[in-house]
C-alpha cells in the first residue's frame, strides 16, 4: 500500500484548520500535491487547502473547514495606544487582522472587491493618532474626491487632480529629504510625535496617477516622487498606502517597493501571483477565486513572512466615515503648494498653514 498511496502519519485540528501529515509514496513529489490541491479542495468542499513540505518525504495538507468570514462586520476606530499596527478586520482563524503602519502597503483588487473597506479601516485605525497629531494623513483621489472627501476631516491635505497630486507628492518627498538630513547622525528611525508626525499618504487608485494620467510629464513626476517616498520614506516617517485595480508592472512600475501587499478579489491566477508571489498559489491563497458576494475578503502575507492569511476588512458606511472624520478630525490642514514648473520640480515650494512640520 505504501508504494502507491501516500500514508497518513499524523493529524491535528485547531479550529478552523485540520492538518493531515502524509508520507509521500515512491516517485511522488510536493509538486504533485500542488497540482492536485484544487481538485482535493473541491472534493472535500472546504474553503481552502494549503500544501506545505514537512521534511524530505512528508507533506502537510491544511484544510480550512469553516469560513468564519462570511458575515460582514463594521470597521472600528483604532486603539489610541496602537502606533505600529492597527486592526483593520478579522483573520480566518477568528483573530484580529492587524496591518503594520510602517511598511508601504499596496491593496490590489478588481472593481467592487472592497478596496474602500481596507482603505477606511486603515484610516479608522489611525484616527486616534490623527486627532492626537502624531499622524498626518494625506489623500490622493483622482476620481474627483468621491471617496476621500467624505472623510475629509481626517486628512491634512487632499489632492483631487493629477497636478495637485504631483505637487503634494513632491512636497512630501522634499520634507522627507529635510527630515532625513535632520535625523542623520542622531537616529536611524523616526519616532512619531506631534512635533514630528508620521505622514501617511493614502491613494485611492494609484494607476490613475502612474498609468492612466493623460499628461505624460505629470505621470513621470508622480512615478519619481512615489519611488522616492517608497524607497527612502520608511525610516524618516513617510509611508504610502495605495489601492489599485490592476497590479501589472506596466501599470505600477514601483510595485516591488511596496513591501506589504493585500490581495482582494483579482482577475486570474497570474494577478494573484503578481500581488502575493508564486508561493501564494501553493498556499491556497487564491485571490481570483474569492466570490463577488464577499467584498473586503482577501489574503495578506504577514510581515514576518510565512503563509498568506485569509482576512476580511471591516465595512465603513458613508455615515460611519462622516461621523469618524468629525470626531477625530485633524487640527493640521495644509494647502497643497502650486505645482512647480517641470525643471524646478525637485525644489518643493511651500504654502504651509502649519509651521515647523
Ligand atoms: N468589508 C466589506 N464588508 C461588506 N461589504 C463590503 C465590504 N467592502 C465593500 N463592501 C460592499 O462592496 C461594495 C464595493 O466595495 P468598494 O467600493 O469598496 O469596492 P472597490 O474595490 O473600492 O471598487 P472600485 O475600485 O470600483 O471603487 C460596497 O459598496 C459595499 O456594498
Amino acid at each position: 500500500m505504501s508504494g502507491e498511496v501516500p500514508v497518513v502519519v499524523g493529524a491535528r485540528a485547531s479550529f478552523p484548520f485540520v492538518t493531515l501529515r502524509l508520507r509521500l509514496s515512491l516517485g511522488q513529489t510536493l509538486h504533485d500535491f500542488d497540482q492536485a490541491a484544487e481538485a482535493v479542495r473541491s472534493a472535500f468542499g472546504v474553503e481552502r487547502l494549503r500544501v506545505d513540505p514537512a521534511g524530505p518525504r512528508e507533506v502537510e495538507l491544511t484544510f480550512t473547514v469553516c469560513d468564519q468570514l462570511t458575515t460582514p462586520f463594521s470597521a472600528v476606530v483604532g486603539d489610541p495606544s496602537s502606533i505600529h499596527d492597527v486592526m483593520v478586520g478579522r483573520r480566518e482563524d477568528g483573530g484580529e487582522w492587524r496591518l503594520a503602519v510602517g511598511p508601504h502597503t499596496l491593496v490590489a483588487g478588481s472593481s467592487g472587491s472592497g478596496k474602500g473597506s481596507v482603505f477606511w479601516s486603515m484610516a479608522f485605525g489611525l484616527a486616534p493618532q490623527v486627532r492626537a497629531g502624531r499622524v498626518l494623513l494625506h489623500g490622493v483621489d483622482l476620481k474627483g474626491g468621491m471617496e476621500i472627501l467624505m472623510g475629509k476631516g481626517l486628512f491634512t491635505s487632499v489632492a483631487t487632480s493629477a497636478a495637485d497630486a504631483v505637487a503634494l507628492l513632491e512636497d512630501l518627498a522634499e520634507r522627507m529629504r529635510e527630515r532625513s538630513q535632520e535625523l542623520a547622525g542622531h537616529a536611524r528611525t523616526h519616532q512619531q510625535t506631534p512635533e514630528s508626525p508620521l505622514h501617511v499618504v493614502m491613494i485611492d487608485e494609484l494607476a490613475a496617477l502612474t498609468a492612466y494620467c493623460p499628461e505624460r510629464d505629470l505621470q513621470r513626476r508622480a512615478d519619481l516622487a512615489i519611488n522616492l517616498l517608497c524607497s527612502q520614506g520608511r525610516a524618516p516617517g513617510f509611508v504610502l498606502f495605495a489601492c489599485l485595480q490592476d497590479p501589472r508592472k506596466e501599470v505600477i512600475p514601483s510595485r516591488g517597493l511596496f513591501t506589504q501587499m493585500v490581495g482582494l478579489r483579482l482577475k486570474d491566477a497570474s494577478e494573484t501571483a503578481m500581488v502575493l508571489g508564486d508561493f501564494a498559489l501553493a498556499s491556497g491563497a487564491l485571490c481570483h477565486r474569492i466570490g463577488r458576494e464577499a467584498p473586503g475578503t482577501g489574503y495578506v502575507v504577514p510581515e514576518e513572512g510565512g503563509h498568506p492569511i485569509r482576512v476580511r476588512a471591516g465595512y465603513a458606511t458613508d455615515d460611519a466615515i462622516r461621523e469618524t472624520a468629525e470626531a477625530y478630525a485633524t487640527s493640521t490642514t495644509w494647502s497643497i503648494p502650486p505645482l512647480a514648473p517641470a525643471a524646478d520640480s525637485s525644489r518643493a515650494r511651500r504654502a504651509r498653514t502649519s509651521e515647523g512640520l
